[in-house]
Protein backbone atom coordinates (compact mmCIF):
# COMPACT_ATOMS: atom_id res chain seq x y z
CA UNK A 1 0.00 0.00 0.00
CA UNK A 2 1.70 3.17 -1.13
CA UNK A 3 2.20 5.87 1.68
CA UNK A 4 -0.10 8.97 1.89
CA UNK A 5 1.35 11.81 1.72
CA UNK A 6 1.29 14.34 4.85
CA UNK A 7 0.20 18.18 3.51
CA UNK A 8 4.00 19.28 4.36
CA UNK A 9 5.39 16.60 2.33
CA UNK A 10 2.93 18.20 -0.75
CA UNK A 11 3.95 21.60 -0.04
CA UNK A 12 7.46 20.48 -0.82
CA UNK A 13 6.91 18.16 -3.95
CA UNK A 14 4.89 21.41 -5.51
CA UNK A 15 7.55 23.05 -5.23
CA UNK A 16 8.77 21.53 -8.03
CA UNK A 17 5.10 20.94 -9.87
CA UNK A 18 3.99 24.76 -10.87
CA UNK A 19 0.54 25.22 -12.11
CA UNK A 20 -0.33 22.31 -9.46
CA UNK A 21 -2.31 22.63 -6.07
CA UNK A 22 -3.95 20.51 -3.54
CA UNK A 23 -7.43 20.34 -3.06
CA UNK A 24 -9.82 17.96 -1.19
CA UNK A 25 -6.85 15.58 -0.77
CA UNK A 26 -6.21 15.51 -4.32
CA UNK A 27 -3.33 17.30 -6.75
CA UNK A 28 -5.48 19.71 -9.29
CA UNK A 29 -4.61 21.15 -12.19
CA UNK A 30 -6.87 23.01 -14.91
CA UNK A 31 -5.52 23.62 -18.44
CA UNK A 32 -6.79 25.72 -21.31
CA UNK A 33 -6.02 24.48 -24.89
CA UNK A 34 -5.93 26.33 -28.22
CA UNK A 35 -9.43 23.87 -29.16
CA UNK A 36 -11.51 20.98 -28.37
CA UNK A 37 -9.27 18.14 -30.45
CA UNK A 38 -6.05 19.55 -28.27
CA UNK A 39 -7.54 19.47 -25.41
CA UNK A 40 -9.18 15.83 -26.18
CA UNK A 41 -5.64 14.73 -27.81
CA UNK A 42 -4.04 15.60 -24.11
CA UNK A 43 -6.40 13.56 -22.70
CA UNK A 44 -5.67 10.56 -24.70
CA UNK A 45 -1.64 11.26 -24.20
CA UNK A 46 -2.56 11.78 -20.71
CA UNK A 47 -3.89 7.87 -20.42
CA UNK A 48 -1.54 6.42 -22.26
CA UNK A 49 0.89 7.86 -19.21
CA UNK A 50 -1.59 6.42 -17.28
CA UNK A 51 -2.00 3.08 -18.59
CA UNK A 52 1.77 2.57 -18.47
CA UNK A 53 1.92 3.25 -14.81
CA UNK A 54 -1.39 2.33 -13.86
CA UNK A 55 -2.39 4.93 -12.44
CA UNK A 56 -5.32 6.90 -13.34
CA UNK A 57 -6.53 10.69 -13.42
CA UNK A 58 -9.61 11.91 -12.68
CA UNK A 59 -10.62 13.68 -15.64
CA UNK A 60 -13.22 16.78 -16.31
CA UNK A 61 -13.19 17.57 -19.89
CA UNK A 62 -15.21 20.71 -21.24
CA UNK A 63 -14.76 22.14 -24.55
CA UNK A 64 -10.50 23.19 -24.54
CA UNK A 65 -10.38 23.18 -20.66
CA UNK A 66 -8.95 19.63 -18.93
CA UNK A 67 -9.01 19.56 -15.20
CA UNK A 68 -6.83 16.54 -14.02
CA UNK A 69 -7.41 15.46 -10.59
CA UNK A 70 -4.83 13.13 -9.03
CA UNK A 71 -5.29 10.37 -5.93
CA UNK A 72 -4.51 7.63 -5.32
CA UNK A 73 -7.71 5.33 -4.99
CA UNK A 74 -6.03 2.80 -2.26
CA UNK A 75 -4.91 4.99 0.13
CA UNK A 76 -7.87 7.58 -0.11
CA UNK A 77 -5.51 10.60 -1.00
CA UNK A 78 -1.87 11.43 -2.92
CA UNK A 79 0.53 9.39 -2.62
CA UNK A 80 4.07 9.83 -4.66
CA UNK A 81 2.46 7.83 -7.74
CA UNK A 82 0.17 11.02 -7.70
CA UNK A 83 3.12 13.31 -7.82
CA UNK A 84 4.78 10.96 -10.33
CA UNK A 85 1.68 11.00 -12.96
CA UNK A 86 1.45 14.82 -12.25
CA UNK A 87 5.19 15.40 -13.57
CA UNK A 88 4.32 13.41 -16.88
CA UNK A 89 0.99 15.16 -16.97
CA UNK A 90 3.49 18.90 -16.70
CA UNK A 91 5.71 16.81 -19.59
CA UNK A 92 2.72 16.74 -22.12
CA UNK A 93 1.59 20.10 -21.67
CA UNK A 94 2.02 22.97 -24.74
C1 LIG B 1 -6.75 -2.97 -10.25
C2 LIG B 1 -5.98 -1.72 -10.68
O1 LIG B 1 -4.60 -2.02 -10.79
C3 LIG B 1 -6.11 -0.67 -9.58
O2 LIG B 1 -7.49 -0.36 -9.43
C4 LIG B 1 -5.36 0.64 -9.94
C5 LIG B 1 -5.86 1.27 -11.20
N1 LIG B 1 -5.57 2.70 -11.28
C6 LIG B 1 -5.48 3.45 -10.16
N2 LIG B 1 -5.44 4.79 -10.23
C7 LIG B 1 -5.42 5.56 -9.13
N3 LIG B 1 -5.42 6.89 -9.24
N4 LIG B 1 -5.43 4.99 -7.92
C8 LIG B 1 -5.45 3.66 -7.72
O3 LIG B 1 -5.47 3.19 -6.56
C9 LIG B 1 -5.45 2.82 -8.89
N5 LIG B 1 -5.46 1.49 -8.79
Amino acid sequence: MPRLLTSEDVAVQLRDLPGWAYADDRLVREVQLATFAAALDLVVAVGGEAEEMNHHPDVDLRYDRVRFALWTHVAGGVTQYDVELAHRISALLP
